[in-house]
């Protein structure tokens, strides 16, 4: 059972994942000397900004220097479009970070702009995929209310970015159900060579797909519920009340 952690609202969601980022930064520069993680896009972002760039407590204890940034999935738009995760990371985290003096910014890693609309994403997806460090110290994940993950969707259209043996670290997903309809992706083989994986969801509107995800049974044909099935050991999720109001999932507290 993966333990689920639940909190009153996003105030304290916020804190609580900064405070498992800290833990997994701290852990990740014993290790080495690079704290290498990888985001996705969507209200996480918020959540980031929240916990890690308004506290100023939280903050300090970032060695941002020593994060290097990469995207789990990625729209393939221009880096200033709105939809870009990139552009949104930007916004919510690199231009709060500069308002603050003397904090080093992390190192980001997003897609190449200049293969933008040439019709060359399965070569975008390999630049970008050249940039990947061997292992990543952490994942951090969204959810869908369709159960993907990253741009990992369900169904048979897209069954092709699920295969657990490619050799394939970032892909090419084309017909998005979610729109862009063309992303880049991680694949399973890169989530399974994190060290930690941590999904965040907040809502009601995410409490039917999470009953499907964390109920003892789960639905694998959905992307989150085989990651979090499949790499158990290492996955955390964050969620808030509303989130998982009325499901039978134990409760847990972050402890820190
Ligand atoms: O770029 C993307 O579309 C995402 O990386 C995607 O996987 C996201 O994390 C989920 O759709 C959850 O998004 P919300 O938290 O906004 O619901």
């Amino acid at each position: 059972m993966v333990p689920v952690y639940t909190h009153d609202d996003s105030a304290a969601l916020s804190r609580d994942l900064a405070l498992y980022i800290l833990a997994q930064q701290d852990q990740a520069l014993q290790r080495g000397d690079r704290f290498n993680i990888a985001v996705s896009g969507g209200s996480l972002l918020k959540a980031l900004r929240a916990g890690l760039v308004d506290d100023a407590e939280l903050r300090a204890r970032a060695n941002w220097a020593r994060w290097h940034v990469f995207f789990c999935d990625e729209r393939i738009v221009p880096l200033e479009h709105a939809d870009s995760n990139y552009g949104a990371f930007k916004a919510q985290v690199l231009d709060p970070l500069l308002q603050h003096d003397g904090v080093l910014g992390p190192t980001c890693y997003a897609i190449n702009e200049s293969l933008v609309g040439l019709g060359e994403n399965d070569r975008l997806a390999a630049e970008y995929e050249s940039l990947l460090p061997a292992q990543f110290d952490l994942i951090l994940l969204g959810c869908g209310p369709d159960g993907h993950t990253c741009s990992l969707f369900p169904g048979d259209t897209h069954s092709y970015l699920l295969d657990p043996h490619t050799e394939r670290r970032v892909a090419w997903c084309h017909s998005s159900p979610k729109p862009p309809a063309d992303r880049i992706t991680f694949t399973l083989p890169t989530l399974a060579s994190a060290h930690a994986l941590c999904f965040v969801a907040e809502g009601a509107s995410k409490q039917p797909v999470l009953q499907r995800i964390l109920q003892s049974s789960p639905d694998i044909s959905l992307p989150a519920a085989l990651v979090t099935d499949r790499f158990a050991q290492r996955v955390s999720w964050f969620v808030d009340r509303s989130a998982v109001h009325d499901l039978s999932v134990p409760a847990a507290t972050y402890h820190h």
